[in-house]
């Protein structure tokens, strides 16, 4: 297997995609040579004509927007019950105890019986056993997170098979299972307001990571480009606000089935810019009972550079492991009791 990484000035910009027509029937070669080198440098693109309706992505986040605009006291009723991480609304404190990040957390499913009725195999039902929480105040917010995350789970599709076509692969190649684990957050960043010494480093309100996801979707709203992704050479290249744009990462899965040859996508925020920045993403991995190995495809005659990957398995033990690293103990402690987890943040001067 061959691939085009050449100039790496190719991947000096975050590419930004027309799907519809990268898809069809006779697609631009250059326009495929840049998703061959985004996906082999960067990990990141962007997506335009994408078929999620801007106005579904534009309902959505009113209505969550409302949501975080509530005053805290209010806000505080919607954190998770049972302070599970990924469900509800969740502060951020940095080490200073100022706010970083408020999140919006929603799970695929209400419940057991709804994971079971959509196909979800028995073993990973007690995955949908903490409650999602829906905001009374905003009665609609289940029924436009359902189609968003609808919409947006079909651009992952529709961009997986667009990078086998970059890499002259049939889609089928991956391995693909549905019904598909995902998850869903929105995230909600403050602006700016401490002393600023102008070095993205000292701003961080997201620290680098890739996803472990095979891709995920992102939508960013806001008046600066605070997402960055990192080049080869550890270098940051920002993601600017395109309007009606998705934003698609390669996730560590991706880069696994592929034994590297698709980079998953390092990336983080930088506070900055006049209103709050706020981003929605769904991290899709692929069938419950999927189990993400370097396919032999890639491999060829040569070694297979990653493991295996069991993503139901590694489902169930997210929460542990997610608190392993970041959990606070008040928050540890309110998980095992099962209470709600409210973090402590500073008000604002
Ligand atoms: O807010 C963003 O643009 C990125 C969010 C992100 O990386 C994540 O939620 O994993
Ligand atoms: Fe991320």
């Amino acid at each position: 297997m061959t691939t085009d990484t050449s100039a790496p000035t190719e991947a000096a910009a975050v590419p930004v995609i027309d799907l519809e027509l990268a898809l069809a029937a006779d697609p631009d070669s250059a326009e495929l040579a840049r998703l061959r080198a985004a996906g082999a440098q960067l990990g990141i693109i962007q997506v335009v004509n994408h078929g999620v309706p801007l106005e579904l992505i534009e309902a959505f986040h009113r209505s969550i927007g409302r949501i975080l605009a509530l005053p805290r006291e209010e806000k505080e009723h919607l954190a998770s019950p049972t302070a599970h991480p990924f469900r509800g609304w969740r502060q951020w404190p940095d080490d200073f105890g100022r706010l970083e990040l408020e999140r919006f957390s929603i799970g695929q499913f209400d419940d057991p019986a709804a994971a079971a009725a959509a196909g979800v195999p028995a073993q990973y039902l007690e995955l949908f056993a903490h409650a999602n929480v829906w905001p009374p105040q905003e009665p609609q917010l289940r029924e436009l997170a359902d189609a968003y995350r609808a919409a947006s789970l079909d651009v992952a599709r529709r961009v997986l098979s667009l990078y086998a076509r970059a890499l002259g692969v049939p889609v089928e190649t991956f391995p693909w299972q549905t019904p598909e684990y995902t998850t869903f957050v929105v995230n909600d960043y403050p602006t700016w307001t401490h002393p600023d010494s102008g070095t993205d480093e000292e701003k961080l309100l997201l620290l680098e990571h890739a996803d472990n996801s095979v891709l995920t979707v992102l939508h960013q709203e806001g008046d600066y480009a605070g997402l960055q992704g990192q080049r080869p050479d550890g270098s940051w290249v920002p993601v600017p606000i395109v309007p009606g744009a998705l934003q698609v990462f390669t996730g560590s899965l991706l880069t696994r089935w592929t034994n590297g040859l698709l980079t998953a996508g390092r990336h983080r925020v930088v506070a900055g810019g006049t209103v709050t920045r706020r981003s929605t993403a769904l991290f899709v991995y692929g069938g419950f009972d999927t189990v993400v190995e370097p396919l032999e495809r890639f491999v060829g005659d040569g070694e297979a550079e990653f493991g295996a990957y069991h993503v139901g398995r590694e489902a169930l033990g997210s929460v542990e492991d997610y608190l392993q690293v970041f959990g606070r103990p008040e928050q540890v402690a309110a998980w095992q009791a099962g209470r709600p987890y409210v973090a402590a943040v500073e008000e604002p001067a």
